[in-house]
């Protein structure tokens, strides 16, 4: 791999973006070239390569193939849950893609067309993906872990033609249904797909035939393979729902051209990986890092992709990552420090490690959630290769903050850190007045606009939120939702959300979206939900409740109803368990809620008395409750 400087190359992405990208453009086959790479929409918005025409399939499938790769591996399926390993070659995945693509043209399936795939780690999720985008349909996978409510919304948002789905997901050794909650969800919504596809997975679990389902293996059989169809650069590939700070969660749309050139430009300046090696993001399709990592970039750019069906302990147990890097030959991977701190606390002396040859192992990558130094630490010693945390953001879709790994020279690591902006992000440190902050000092993360292709161009039906919610808190930027600073050197350390997003391992989750489920339960009068500190999931969700005058309520009772009804309105990926019951609650003179009082308190952390908090004493009042209630995590910080 040619290598090349990251200061001369970071400083001409950003003092000339046109022509950076216009270089990096040329690395994909287009069906017509684009003729410039940046240009604003009638709405004023930045676009990149308009005027492009490409396919995303043609490029992750067909382009290799008619560069006689096609018995080369593109897909990996490994399941321990089921014992499964299947590989799927560059050929036998586009006519399965095509095949689908053709079944889903009968049923009436068209360019522009929304399609809403719920399914688990199955090869047949990306077969679907990938489907979706020969067709110039806009895919929008929704997490399995997500409840047939949080799907109603999605459904109702996305007005999908046509649903796709499987039988059932198996979470470690449980069967998970899916069909009846694509069911559950399509009652609720007031959106109907015309139909429903189902991927039988013959587990035995319940399969309510609905009047418009449509059995895939069937379709597989009778459908004609199509062709890619030409869509514009511009054109959107796909929705990703993520947790905004107000209940309904935001539609991230994706183009097609600006994606294809970031995926292919990531993959080989940020991860240092060469076509035909093996990556693996051992991630959800459901989630943006399964969208572009396990998807999209390692077959747009050549290599061969592992599709996991299984966790990082417990399938059978802490071993199982590095089996499947030595049984594929796993040369980089990605997975969230979540997942290490599981293997850790299984395997504290990383003895499963020794077991497996490791050796192709060249780095392993972190991002999903704030990283802790003693788990990256651990990762790189006992894997002996370079563990990059990094960051980056469902709206970005690729890293905006890494140690480039295909630069000639890379950064020592500073623990705590991601590095250094990636090449495309003119990443700075605002104040709140918009003014820059010095080296060192916290404020806001902000990216100067344009953002680089792949990023997010706009939400889905809804500029407004685009606007308000990016674009207005600082002219001329992009506000990230994230606090942080840049030291002396460069490095940029991002040190949490400075609003109601918590990240529960690795999972983006909305406090507000809880607080509104909590809030129906009949006797609580008020309540809200922060993110406390967990060893393992990096943050949990915590609901303190107040009871209505003349409630009875057991606080037990309340718990188990209150977790059943969240598990029930937004799923188990929630992962909220303790509810505590309080007096009353802190708040503002003007009635907000101080939640970052209670998160420091709940945290053990200093924190200043608000000058305009309404009555100190219930401080005292919380810090008891958390005395008396969560007696496991107050030891732990005393
Ligand atoms: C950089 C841009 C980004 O941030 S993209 C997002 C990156 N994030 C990730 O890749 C996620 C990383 N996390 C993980 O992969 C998992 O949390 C790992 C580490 C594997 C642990 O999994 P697990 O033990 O299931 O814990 P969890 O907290 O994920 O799950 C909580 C409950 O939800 C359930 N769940 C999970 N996934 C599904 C699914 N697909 N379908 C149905 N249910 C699911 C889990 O079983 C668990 O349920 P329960 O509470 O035990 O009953």
């Amino acid at each position: 791999m040619a290598k090349i400087n990251y200061a001369q190359e970071f400083n001409r992405s950003i003092k000339d973006p046109d022509n950076f990208w216009m270089e990096q453009a040329a690395h994909i086959n287009w069906f017509q070239k684009p003729q410039r790479a940046l240009t604003k929409d009638a709405e004023g918005f930045y676009r990149w390569f308009k005027g492009g025409k490409l396919n995303t399939s043609y490029l992750a499938l067909d382009a290799h193939i008619e560069n006689g790769r096609g018995n080369d591996t593109a897909l990996i399926y490994d399941s321990p849950v089921t014992q499964t390993i299947e590989k799927f070659t560059y050929l036998e995945l586009r006519d399965r893609v095509s095949r689908l693509a053709g079944g889903m043209k009968r049923l009436g399936v068209e360019k522009g067309d929304t399609v809403i795939i719920y399914m688990p780690m199955i090869p047949q999720a990306v077969v679907s993906m990938l489907a979706c985008a020969r067709l110039g349909a806009v895919h929008s996978v929704v997490f399995g872990g997500f409840a047939p409510h949080e799907l109603a919304i999605r459904i109702d948002d996305a007005k999908p033609k046509l649903i796709i789905t499987a039988t059932s997901g198996i979470e470690v050794d449980r069967i998970i249904p899916y069909k009846p909650m694509v069911d559950e969800a399509i009652k609720m919504a007031a959106h109907s797909p015309e139909n429903v596809i189902v991927y039988n997975r013959r587990l035995g679990a319940a399969r309510p035939d609905g009047e418009n389902d449509i059995d895939y293996a069937t379709l597989m059989k009778i459908a004609d393979p199509v062709r890619c169809i030409e869509v514009d650069a511009t054109d959107p590939l796909y929705i990703l729902y993520t947790s905004g700070t107000t209940g309904k969660p935001k539609g991230i749309i994706r183009d097609n051209g600006g994606h294809a050139v970031a995926m292919h430009y990531s993959m080989k300046h940020i991860y240092g990986v060469n076509p035909r090696e093996v990556f693996w993001a051992a991630s959800d399709v459901g989630w943006v890092v399964g969208h572009s990592y396990i998807v999209y970039a390692p077959l747009i750019y050549g290599c061969t992709t592992v599709l996991f069906e299984g966790k990082p302990v417990r399938t059978p147990d802490a071993s199982t990552f590095w089996r499947v890097i030595s049984d594929h030959e796993v040369k980089v991977m990605f997975t969230a420090p979540t997942a290490i701190r599981a293997i850790k606390k299984e395997d504290p002396k990383g003895e499963f490690i020794k077991q497996f040859d490791m050796s192709g192992l060249r780095y392993l990558f972190l991002a999903g959630e704030r990283c802790d130094v003693s788990t990256l630490n651990w990762a790189g010693e006992k894997l002996n290769v370079p563990v990059i945390d990094h960051w980056w953001q469902t709206e970005t879709g690729w890293p905006i903050v890494a140690n480039m790994m295909g630069f000639e020279e890379q950064f020592d690591v500073k623990p705590g850190s991601a590095t250094k902006p990636v090449c495309g992000y003119d990443v700075q440190i605002l104040r709140e007045d918009g003014s820059q902050s010095d080296p060192g000092e916290e404020g806001y993360v902000a990216i100067k606009l344009p953002l680089p292709p792949g990023t997010l161009p706009n939400l889905w039906g809804d500029t407004e939120r685009f606007v308000k919610g990016y674009l207005t808190k600082f002219d001329g930027y992009y506000f990230s939702g994230d606090g942080g600073y840049i030291d002396p050197d460069g490095y940029v350390f991002i040190t949490g959300r400075v609003d109601d997003i918590i990240n529960v391992a690795g999972h983006r989750l909305s406090t507000a979206e809880m607080e509104e489920v909590v809030a129906k339960h009949p006797d609580v009068a008020e309540c809200c939900v922060v993110g406390i500190e967990d060893d393992l999931k990096g943050q949990i969700p915590l609901a303190i409740t107040v009871l209505k005058t003349g409630a009875t309520i057991e606080s037990f009772q309340l718990q188990s109803e209150v977790v059943a009804d969240v598990r029930k309105e937004i799923g188990p990926v929630a992962s909220l368990k303790k509810v505590l019951v309080a007096d009353r609650l802190p708040k503002t003179r003007s009635g907000k809620i101080l939640r970052k009082v209670i998160r420091a308190i709940a945290d053990g952390k200093e924190f200043a008395v608000p000058s305009t908090i309404d009555d100190p004493e219930i401080l005292k009042e919380i810090e008891d409750l958390f005395k008396e209630q969560m007696v496991g995590s107050f030891e732990k910080q005393a």
